[in-house]
């Protein structure tokens, strides 16, 4: 009998088309909506395997689904995943790394411009008419090209951003890492330093590490302080690896020039959000990953770990720490 499998919200025709020929599917169907925890675990059932779309795999989620022994995410990052849980249980889990590397950079690069050409609040000044009154030098932004970059975790996707930032803009690329880098250093020109010396140092901080317990709140109001006050933080990584409130209160304050911010300490921001009140600030809906095409790679790569699992077969991309 082919395995069942739930696909927690809505894959491209061929990606269905796929996972169709080795299990019977089940896929969320509203595309309004996203699916709440709640509502996944009461269609899990006796689904063996599951595609995650940023779904919590939690203890609870896991006790409603007694059949589960797959669940492969349609993500990179996987700290939504309880990897205790699963491991307690056998479970497989699996993530997509590689296929959206280019997309997340080049989003990136889109925050860095944006932030330092303040090009959303001058958008919303010809919108609003006030191009009528000109365009004074209180309103002129930073340069990008030839500034200082400084990437804090230098990953997968943060080469691709120091490969952008250094060819494409002509920028010094200096990095904190966890572990050095030296093959990255020869290979891309950019040099590493410690954390203190990156955040004094740049002209532009990205923050580009997975959520962990080491990593959560990595960037507070002492390492704000230690920023130029003409420096530009971008956040793509995960909402709680910065403390928000601190982000808050040094743009509020003008301690740093503004921030280019793509994920959140919680997720969809309340409009109540005081970052969303603030000029210095480029919000965007956590969509690093989100072109169609890279969205539907990822989508089918999650497919193909899901099967692979469900048959026996060693995934490509399982989660580290859950490798035996
Ligand atoms: N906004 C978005 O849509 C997206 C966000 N992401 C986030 O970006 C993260 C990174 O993705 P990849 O580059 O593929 O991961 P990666 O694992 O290739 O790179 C992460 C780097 O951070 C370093 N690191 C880990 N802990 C550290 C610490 N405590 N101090 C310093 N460095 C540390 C690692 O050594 C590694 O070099 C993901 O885990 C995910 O959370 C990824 C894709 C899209
Ligand atoms: O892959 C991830 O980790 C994301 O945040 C969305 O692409």
């Amino acid at each position: 009998m082919r395995p069942k499998v739930y696909i927690s919200s809505k894959v491209s025709d061929e990606v269905k088309a796929y996972l169709d020929q080795y299990c019977e599917c089940e896929m969320w169907q509203n595309p309004e909506r996203a699916i709440t925890g709640q509502e996944l675990a009461e269609q899990i059932g006796d689904a063996e395997g599951l595609i995650a779309a940023g779904n919590a795999i939690s203890e609870r989620l896991l006790s409603a689904a007694p059949k589960l022994r797959a669940v492969s995410n349609i993500s990179v990052g996987y700290n939504h995943n309880d990897l205790d849980a699963m491991k307690k249980r056998g479970i497989i889990g699996t993530h997509t790394p590689y296929v959206l590397d280019d997309t997340v950079a080049d989003l990136t690069l889109a925050l860095m411009l944006a932030a330092a050409r303040r090009v959303t609040e001058l958008h919303n000044l010809v919108r609003g008419g006030g191009w009528q009154r000109g365009v004074g030098e209180q309103l002129f932004g930073l340069d990008v090209h030839h500034a200082k970059l400084g990437i804090i975790g230098m990953g997968r996707i943060g080469e691709k951003i120091a490969k952008r930032a250094k060819f494409g803009f002509d920028m010094e690329v200096s990095y904190y890492n966890r572990s050095r880098k030296p093959d990255t250093e020869e290979r891309l020109g950019v040099n590493y330093l410690p954390l203190n010396d990156v955040l004094e140092q740049s002209d532009f901080i990205v923050l580009m590490t997975p959520l962990t317990a080491e990593t959560k709140h990595m960037i507070g109001e002492e390492q704000f302080n230690r920023m130029k006050r003409s420096a530009i933080f971008i956040n793509v990584s995960r909402g709680e690896t910065v403390d928000e409130a601190a982000l808050i209160e040094t743009l509020r304050s003008k301690r740093i020039y503004a921030a280019g911010l793509d994920v959140y300490e919680k997720e969809p921001v309340s409009p109540d959000n005081p970052l969303l009140q603030l000029d210095n600030v480029v919000t965007l809906p956590h969509i690093g990953s989100a072109t169609k095409k890279t969205r539907d790679d990822m989508a089918m790569l999650a497919a193909r770990n899901l099967v692979d699992a469900l048959y026996g077969r060693e995934p490509q991309y399982v989660i580290p720490e859950l490798k035996n």
